[in-house]
C-alpha cells in the first residue's frame, strides 16, 4: 500500500471509530425512530447534495427493495434528489434553495421522517428542507459533519461525524446508512434473523 493510500485509509478508519464510539446511543435511537415511523404506516424522505444526493438514493434503494432480509415487503423511502424535471423546474423557476422543500410540501406528511444529509450542515436547500419538514410535523434525522452547522439545531436527532474533511464524513455516512438499514430490518423482520 502506498503512503497516500495508507494515510487515507487510516484517517477514514479513525473518523469512523470516533463517530461510532461517541454516537452509538443516538444511532440506536435513530434506528428505533425509523422503524417506528414505518410501523405506523408513514414513510422516509431523504435529501442531500452531490455525494450526499447519491447517498440519499443509495439508502432509499435499500429500504424499497431489500437489504439483508432475503424476503420482505417493500419499505417506503423516497430520495428527493432523483427527478431531474422536478429539480430543474423548481431551481429554474423558483430557487435552488427550494428544490427539496417544495417536494416535501408535495410528498411529506405528519409522522414521516426526513433523513437530511449534509457534511457541512449548512447547505441552504437542506436547511430549507428541514424547516419545511418541521412545519409539516415530520421527524428529522440529520447525517451531518464538522460542527453540525445550522442543521444541528433543526434535527430531532443530529448525527454529527467529528471531522472537517467532506470525504471522510461521507464515508462515515455511508456506513451509518448501512447500519441503520440493518437495525430497521432487524426490528421489523426479526424472524428473518433467527
Ligand atoms: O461528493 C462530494 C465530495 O466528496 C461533493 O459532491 C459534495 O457532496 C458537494 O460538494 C456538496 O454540495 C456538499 O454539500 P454539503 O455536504 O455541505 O451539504
Ligand atoms: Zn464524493
Amino acid at each position: 500500500m502506498s503512503e497516500l493510500i495508507a494515510r487515507i485509509v487510516a484517517e477514514s478508519i479513525e473518523v469512523k471509530r470516533r463517530f461510532f464510539t461517541e454516537s452509538g446511543r443516538e444511532i440506536e435511537r435513530a434506528g428505533r425512530v425509523i422503524a417506528e415511523v414505518i410501523r405506523s404506516g408513514c414513510k422516509i424522505l431523504l435529501c442531500g447534495n452531490g455525494g450526499s444526493a447519491a447517498d440519499a438514493q443509495h439508502i432509499a434503494g435499500e429500504f424499497v427493495n431489500r437489504f439483508i432480509c432475503a424476503d420482505r415487503r417493500a419499505l417506503p423511502a423516497l430520495a428527493l434528489s432523483t427527478d431531474g424535471s422536478i429539480l430543474t423546474c423548481i431551481a429554474n423557476d423558483t430557487a435552488f434553495d427550494r428544490v427539496f422543500a417544495r417536494q416535501i410540501e408535495a410528498f411529506g406528511a405528519p409522522g414521516d421522517v426526513l433523513i437530511a444529509i449534509s457534511t457541512s450542515g449548512d447547505s441552504p436547500n437542506v436547511i430549507a428542507a428541514a424547516l419545511q419538514a418541521r412545519m409539516q410535523e415530520m421527524k428529522i434525522i440529520g447525517f451531518l459533519g464538522r460542527d453540525g452547522g445550522r442543521m444541528a439545531s433543526l434535527c430531532d436527532i443530529a448525527l454529527i461525524v467529528p471531522s472537517a474533511n467532506t470525504q471522510r464524513i461521507q464515508e462515515t455516512h455511508n456506513l451509518l446508512g448501512h447500519i441503520l438499514c440493518e437495525m430497521v430490518e432487524r426490528q421489523l423482520f426479526p424472524e428473518q434473523f433467527s
